[in-house]
């Protein structure tokens, strides 16, 4: 038994009627990681998510969580906590009711945390004595993770919790499965936000179609090789604008959304070894550079990448199947 990793998948599939939800799918979760689950509608997360809560057995391959088997007529694990598909809370109790019935459920001398603290650690101290009923989409995500750490997890395994907050509610989120993570406490979550995802995971699992297409560090997607579009915004942009379609490498992308009409900025498209000549020249030039970021993160660059060429692939499997009939 390994106990340095948390997640450990292999050869992983689930059908549902015709549908291949997960197909063959490997994954591997180092304890203390924040690894993050990410792929278009109807890849495979949630189904994925939901066999490490126990929520549903794997068809065939095997899933050992927290070193232990999990699967078909085994007991659920032990030391993992997290919701698919949104909390299940209790509308007509309060916030702390809702805790409070949680603790009561719990098994004799399970270790378990305090609802204040809780409450506090999500920053829903000031509505602990709401109704849950009145409470918007990103207060009960919060109140649902405030659930999960109650039960002090192993392994937290969270579905989109990212859903409906707002920048403080994000932030005291994430400052959360950060200091969990510190201690010791694996997090396994989806998300469509590739911000977010950049901002926590160390690793994340790119899933299209029910297969994975990367498993890794987010730093792997990082492609100085790959061309990318850039937000290049100067003080002299029509001079800027000229280095660019003189450099090398570097090609200005016309009518970009990323360029709103009437501001400054132009957007190029360059390699990085491009891109740092460009910046030169603008700057040999006395330019100065106000912005230069990449119009969509690399994580998202190579998600899209990564999803379109597997959903082609798909495509081109599925018809040589077919003319092979
Ligand atoms: N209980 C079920 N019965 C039938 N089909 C299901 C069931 N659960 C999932 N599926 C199908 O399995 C596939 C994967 O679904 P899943 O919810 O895991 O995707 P997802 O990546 O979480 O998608 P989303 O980003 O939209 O939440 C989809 O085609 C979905 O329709």
């Amino acid at each position: 038994m390994d106990t340095t990793i948390a997640v450990r998948g292999h050869g992983i599939t689930k059908v549902f009627g015709d549908v291949v939800a997960l197909d063959h799918v490997d994954l591997n979760v180092a304890q203390g990681q924040i690894h993050g689950l990410v792929g278009p509608n109807g890849a495979g997360k949630t189904t994925l998510l939901g066999l490490m809560l126990g929520l549903a057995a794997a068809d065939t391959g095997e899933l050992e969580i927290l070193g232990t088997p999990v699967g078909r007529g085994l007991p659920a694990p032990d030391g993992v906590s997290g919701f698919v598909d949104g909390p299940g809370l209790y509308p007509t109790l309060t916030a702390r009711q809702n805790l409070a019935t949680l603790l009561t459920l719990q098994p004799e001398g399970a270790p378990v945390g305090d609802v204040g603290e809780a409450l506090a650690q999500v920053g829903l101290t000031g509505a602990a004595d709401q109704k849950v009923r009145g409470f918007s989409l990103g207060m009960r995500q919060r109140l649902g993770l405030a659930a999960a750490l109650l039960t002090r997890p192993r392994l937290l395994v969270l579905d989109e919790p990212s859903n409906g907050l707002d920048p403080v509610g994000k932030k005291h989120v994430h400052g959360v499965l950060r200091r969990l993570a510190a201690e010791g406490t694996t997090v396994v979550l989806s998300s469509h936000r590739m911000d977010d995802l950049e901002a926590l995971c160390s690793e994340v699992t790119i899933l299209s179609a029910g297969r994975v297409v990367f498993s890794g560090p987010v730093r792997k997607l990082s492609d100085d090789d790959r061309e990318l579009d850039y937000r290049l915004r100067a003080t002299d942009p029509s001079a800027a604008r000229a280095l660019a379609v003189e450099t090398p490498g570097v090609g200005v992308v016309e009518g970009s959304d990323a360029a709103l009409p009437d501001t400054d900025v132009i957007v190029v498209r360059a390699r990085v070894a491009a891109l740092d000549e460009l910046v030169g020249r603008i700057v040999r030039a006395d330019i100065a550079v106000r912005e230069l970021a990449p119009v969509v993160s690399p994580l998202e660059s190579a998600f899209l990448s990564l999803t379109e060429q597997a959903v082609l692939t798909e495509q081109s499997d599925k018809s040589e199947q077919e003319s092979g009939r």
